[in-house]
């Protein structure tokens, strides 16, 4: 069980977090959504510790995250995978060896950057692409790849660091529809079969109810709604949203619908 309590992060004056305590059960698929500015980003910053809290405390079976330093912290880190919009993968690298950075925790930088992975380490990889429907891409320039492609090469590089926790910040919106629905179908299914708890922040309403069991809304740093998806209503909505609900329904009514791909095959289908 992860905890947030009573969770705040000021920036000179802004309480981009405030107060917000949480508490996930290992294993679930949680959508965070909220307007632009909420607190989405911070929130899952604090949680890996990319960010540090200026109040309250972060415990996940019974370590408290929030105190870590040194070494502990990485060993945190390593636990808690991040995905970001941006895919974050080197450009001019294979994919197989952006993968393999995912080891990075294990090994060190200096031995990753001179390539040293083992065979296990190598399989380990290219299964987790075939996963994604990536193998064939192995040895290609990362920056060959479509974007959706990126990610998923994000998402598969995050599994090398064998997580209990995947936290992904806005993983689909510089993605097109179709992009967008194979990556948010990869996460779901990594959440399902390897159970592994997925944070992920959204931008639109529609694709946070097809995928997640759980929806937490946020508005000025706090949780305005937290239960599960069927039961977010559209007044809810709005709260969430404010004046952004028209513009977060717009961009889900004009985009190609995410929302029956949790009834299709769970078989993922080649990007574009
Ligand atoms: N490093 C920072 N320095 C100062 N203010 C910050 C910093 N990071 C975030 N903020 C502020 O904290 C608030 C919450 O920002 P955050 O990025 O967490 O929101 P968000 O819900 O993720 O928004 P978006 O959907 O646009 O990414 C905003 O007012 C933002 O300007």
């Amino acid at each position: 069980m992860l905890t947030l309590d009573n969770l705040t992060k000021s920036f000179q004056g802004v309480r981009a977090v405030d107060g917000v305590s949480l508490s996930f059960e290992p294993g679930q698929m949680v959508g965070v959504i909220g307007a632009s500015g909420a607190g989405k980003s911070t929130m899952l910053r604090l949680v890996n510790r990319l960010s540090d809290p200026t109040g309250g405390r972060i415990v996940c079976q019974g370590l408290e995250v929030s105190a870590l330093r040194g070494r502990a912290l990485m060993a945190w880190r390593a636990r808690c995978a991040m995905i970001f919009q941006q895919f974050n993968l080197v450009g001019r690298l294979d994919v197989l060896t952006n993968v393999l950075l995912g080891r990075l925790n294990k090994h060190g930088f200096a031995t990753s950057m001179l390539g040293r992975f083992s065979d296990a380490e190598r399989t380990m990889a290219l299964e987790a692409l075939d996963h994604l429907g990536l193998a064939q891409t192995a040895l290609q320039r990362a920056d060959t790849l479509s974007g959706g492609q990126q990610q998923r090469v994000a998402i598969a590089k995050a599994l090398l660091q064998e997580p209990e926790i995947l936290l992904a910040d806005e993983p689909i919106a510089s993605l097109d529809p179709r992009n967008a629905q194979t990556v948010m179908e990869a996460l779901r299914r990594i959440n399902r079969e390897q159970g592994i708890t997925v944070l992920c922040n959204l931008h639109t309403l529609d694709t946070a109810r097809a995928y997640c069991d759980r929806i937490v809304g946020m508005r000025q740093g706090r949780v305005v709604f937290d239960g599960p998806a069927a039961a977010l209503s559209d007044r809810q909505a709005r709260e969430i949203y404010g004046v952004a609900f028209d513009e977060a329904f717009h961009e889900a009514m004009t985009s190609t619908s995410l929302a029956p791909a949790v009834e299709r095959a769970p078989a993922l289908a080649p990007a574009a």
